[in-house]
């Protein structure tokens, strides 16, 4: 017993750093945060201890930087290599995990902490969700139901729009979805124009699915990626989250006249955790366990988190 415990753990792709450990691994990194820097980042999320930027993300932007300097001058190798003039190829980190655990905080954290290193200023943020079919061709499909879940994007899309990036093109454009009016949003574009490193946030990157006309991908989302994170946590605590943000949620934007769940805005409380509740376990929880769970093992790095948001411990991959 104790011999396969041991050769599992030798074989595992991972090494696991304690939240001590990690943090430690943030103190030769010249800090680039002067304390304004760090209220403008709690600034984004309120909610966000400046603890846990000093203790989880300051050490994964230093990663992250050395990372990608490794990979500019891999290109720049190449490029010497071939004789050509080196031109401009995005860094594409991918975020992968559950609704409600946080990924476009996490997203919105790394990315205002990789813009303060001096060979990557202009750092862009997209997330998959422009890329959901729109709310007439999901009921055409009888996807309603399913938004989130692989077949309610279009991945090839999705696949073009990064490989028009990874080919160096100056302006490529996404569509855009809106959570409040909880479709796409005709004619609206957001525009990555050659950043350093773009961020894709979303449920489905790390996902190698069949294509809908069943015939196997030969391409996925994540070919793209330099680097990935999975941001994980039990699922009993991001059923908490989603409710939290749902009840949070009824007193702001679902009181905007143009918010597709301006009938959720008049909920009791009761009510609302019940409706919150409902719409987890129908598609969230499912979506999860069935489609998001099983690609964390393709990350290069899980940020394991426990009550509170807080990251207990990380997993990089070694190999
Ligand atoms: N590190 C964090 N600390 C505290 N609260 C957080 C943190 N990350 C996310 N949250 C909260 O958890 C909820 C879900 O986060 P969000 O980033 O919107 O998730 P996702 O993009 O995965 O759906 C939000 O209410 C957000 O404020
Ligand atoms: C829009 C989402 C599919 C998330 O998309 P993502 O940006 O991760 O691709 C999700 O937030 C969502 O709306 N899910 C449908 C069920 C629900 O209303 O929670």
């Amino acid at each position: 017993m104790q011999n396969q415990t041991q050769a599992g753990e030798r074989f595992s792709p991972f090494l696991t750093l304690s939240r001590d450990e990690w943090s430690r691994l943030r103190d030769s990194t010249p800090l680039l945060l002067s304390e304004a820097d760090l209220a403008q980042l709690h600034g984004l999320n309120e909610r966000v201890s400046l603890e846990e930027v000093e203790e989880v993300y300051l050490p994964l932007s230093r990663l992250l930087n050395l990372y990608v300097g490794a990979t500019q001058n891999l290109y720049e190798a190449t490029h010497a290599f071939l004789g050509h003039q080196s031109r401009k190829v995005p860094y594409i980190i991918g975020i992968a995990g559950s609704v409600a655990v946080g990924k476009s905080t996490t997203a919105r954290i790394i990315q205002a902490l990789l813009s303060r290193w001096p060979n990557h200023p202009k750092v862009d943020l997209v997330t998959t969700d422009g890329f959901l079919y729109p709310n007439a061709e999901l009921e055409r499909r009888g996807l309603m139901q399913r938004k989130g879940f692989p077949e309610s994007y279009d991945t090839r899309r999705l696949i073009r729009f990064l490989a028009d990036i990874k080919s160096g093109k100056p302006r490529v454009e996404a569509p855009v979805y809106s959570h409040i009016e909880y479709d796409i949003v005709r004619g609206e574009r957001i525009v990555v124009e050659q950043p350093d490193i773009l961020i894709l946030e979303g449920l489905n990157v790390l996902q190698t699915r069949m294509s809908t006309s069943g015939r196997p991908m030969t391409i996925f989302v994540s070919d793209f990626f330099d680097f990935s994170i999975y941001v994980d946590a039990p699922e009993d605590l991001i059923r908490g989250w989603y409710i939290d943000r749902f009840l949070k949620l009824r007193e702001t934007a679902f009181r905007d006249p143009k918010s597709y769940f301006r009938r959720y805005a008049d909920l009791s409380d009761e009510e609302a955790v019940q409706t919150a509740t409902r719409i987890w376990e129908e598609i969230n929880a499912k979506n999860l366990r069935e489609n998001i769970a099983p690609t964390k093992s393709r990350a290069d790095l899980i940020l394991a988190k426990g009550a509170q948001h807080r990251v207990q411990e990380v997993h990089l991959r070694k190999i």
